[in-house]
């Protein structure tokens, strides 16, 4: 629990101490000695490497797909609940490369115990943000139907918990259909003053309150695309924003 507090904390300096440079750079050339030596560790754990284009937009970056986090996830998952069937369900749209890894790591952990676990994907998809705000009105997109995950494990895959509002908006849906059990997994986590106190079952990263791009999360739709989980910087707002 140490060295998993000393990692994030490590992961909050990486992202929050200013690298002041809108150019191409790497690690070795961001300002600070901590934050150099925080991005040097983390090497091992994750990749964190600065966008090579357009770095106007963004800042530092990090690299999560196929991390040693994420198979530490799903270790911690399959304990808690992989002996039973399990019906993960992604949130759409920033979910889905989370759930693609951490479903990736979760077969194979299942492949290597002698229980077989059976799990079956789906996808709903919820939207409340404009711009780096949210609405504060849930919407599910496309008439997902929930009651199908009556008497479901239900592991529920999310990019970010912000606010906390889509999750508890989408927890207090479900639970009307009493499945047997209902999880959150969520990659990041945000430390905002506007955080309603929801906390994920399993969470990947605790960041700092900025709104971050890459790795399938977005800014109105742009930036899903990148490999490496970025902080978007004012301009890149501006010239975004709808
Ligand atoms: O905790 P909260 O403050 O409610 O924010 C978290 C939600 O916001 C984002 O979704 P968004 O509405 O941007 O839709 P998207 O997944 O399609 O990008 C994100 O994917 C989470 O679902
Ligand atoms: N990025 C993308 N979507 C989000 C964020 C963020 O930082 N916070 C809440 N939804």
């Amino acid at each position: 629990a140490d060295l998993e507090a000393a990692h994030v904390q490590l992961v909050v300096q990486a992202l929050t101490s200013r690298c002041g440079i809108d150019g191409y750079s790497r690690p070795e050339e961001f300002s600070g000695l901590e934050a150099r030596v925080a991005l040097c560790k983390l090497n091992s754990y994750t990749q964190p490497i600065c966008c090579e284009r357009d770095i106007s937009e963004y800042r530092h970056s990090l690299k999560v797909n196929n991390s040693a986090l994420i198979e530490r996830l799903a270790k911690d998952i399959m304990k808690d609940i992989g002996y039973c069937d399990i019906m993960v369900l992604c949130v759409l749209k920033g979910g889905y490369k989370f759930c693609a890894d951490l479903v990736e790591h979760l077969k194979n952990i299942s492949r290597n115990s002698d229980r077989f676990v059976s799990m079956k994907v789906d996808f709903i998809r919820l939207k409340s943000y404009r711009n780096d705000q949210s609405m504060g009105e849930m919407q599910i997109i496309g008439g997902y139907d929930l009651s199908t995950l009556a008497g479901k494990n239900v592991l529920i895959v999310e990019d970010v918990v912000g606010t906390g509002r889509t999750m508890k908006a989408l927890l207090s849906s479900i639970e009307k259909y009493k499945p047997n059990m209902v999880k959150v997994a969520s990659l990041l986590v945000k430390r905002t003053p506007r955080s309603d106190g929801f906390r994920p079952d399993y969470a990947g990263f605790e960041i700092p309150n900025l709104f971050v791009v890459g790795y399938a999360l977005d800014y109105n739709e742009y930036f899903r695309d990148l490999n490496h989980i970025c902080v978007i910087n004012e301009h890149g707002k501006e010239k975004y924003r709808v």
